[in-house]
């Protein structure tokens, strides 16, 4: 059999292990998926660090071989990822994320769990037609929402929005850029009346990804920012808005059938 090393996971088949994983946990940032195999998972073997998509392997406690792994920002470089992680057999993703809450009665330090996606991304377009569902494996989606509930983290399901930029896309203006194109004035109170929960820049092409690769995939988001009281980023709830959404990640997995 030839080995073979994906160019940018940096990895492949032959470094899984005699019981390879099926389930991956996939963030934007590579220090988080750091963080969830060292603090989550035993035995952890670092798979590669190319490119900073920083991918782990570890055990949950019951033996369940778990992949840690980094998506980058945005959709082209999680559509990469995504795309040589089935191919060295993934089954199940949960994207472990962050956003920035739309609504007024979600606050930071909660999670927003996705039950679907609007996905302006243009890496999908690519992938499916625009029109294409970008909806989340309900099986993942319910054991996300009993994970939450039994560990009594504040969380909501909804429509998630991912969008390409953080700035502009998201209507924000406190940014090298004050000026927003006029089709992107207003769109977050529009999002806001369509029950669109939140803003983060991945989901929507992973759910889209899932649809036709043929794999499951759902996303949990801690919420970082709160976008009807100011745009930026409230760091000293960060570090546990994530730890909710991590526990809840990795408590799900036991409802799972894997
Ligand atoms: O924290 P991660 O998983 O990177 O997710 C969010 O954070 C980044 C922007 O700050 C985007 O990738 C967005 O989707
Ligand atoms: O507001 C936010 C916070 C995190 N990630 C985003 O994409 N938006």
């Amino acid at each position: 059999m030839t080995e073979q090393s994906f160019y940018h996971i940096g990895f492949g088949k032959q470094d899984l292990g005699s019981q390879p994983p099926t389930i991956a946990l996939l963030s934007g940032d590579p220090q988080r998926a750091g963080l969830i195999a060292q603090t989550y998972l035993q035995d952890v073997k670092v798979l590669s660090e190319n490119r900073g998509l920083h991918s782990y392997l570890g055990y949950l406690p019951n033996g369940q071989p778990i992949l840690s792994a980094t998506s980058g920002m945005g959709a082209p470089s999680l559509s990469i990822v995504v795309n040589e992680l089935v191919q060295v057999g993934i089954q199940k993703i949960i994207r472990i994320g962050t956003c920035g809450s739309i609504q007024p009665y979600i606050p930071v330090g909660s999670i927003v769990i996705s039950k679907a996606a609007l996905c302006r991304q243009g890496a999908a377009n690519d992938i499916a037609p625009v029109e294409y569902p970008a909806a989340a494996d309900p099986f993942i989606t319910v054991a996300l929402v009993q994970a939450a509930r039994a560990l009594q983290i504040e969380h909501y399901l909804g429509i998630t929005a991912s969008v390409d930029t953080f700035y502009e896309g998201q209507e924000r203006t406190d940014s090298a850029n004050p000026y927003l194109m006029r089709r992107l004035i207003g769109i977050t109170e529009e999002y806001r009346h369509l029950h669109i929960l939140n803003y983060e820049m991945e989901t929507g092409t992973l759910l889209k990804m899932a649809g036709v690769y043929n794999f499951a995939a759902a996303s949990v988001c801690a919420v970082v920012a709160q976008r009807t009281m100011g745009e930026e980023v409230i760091l000293n709830k960060k570090d546990i808005a994530i730890e909710n959404a991590i526990l809840t990640a990795i408590n799900a997995i036991k409802y799972l059938d894997i």
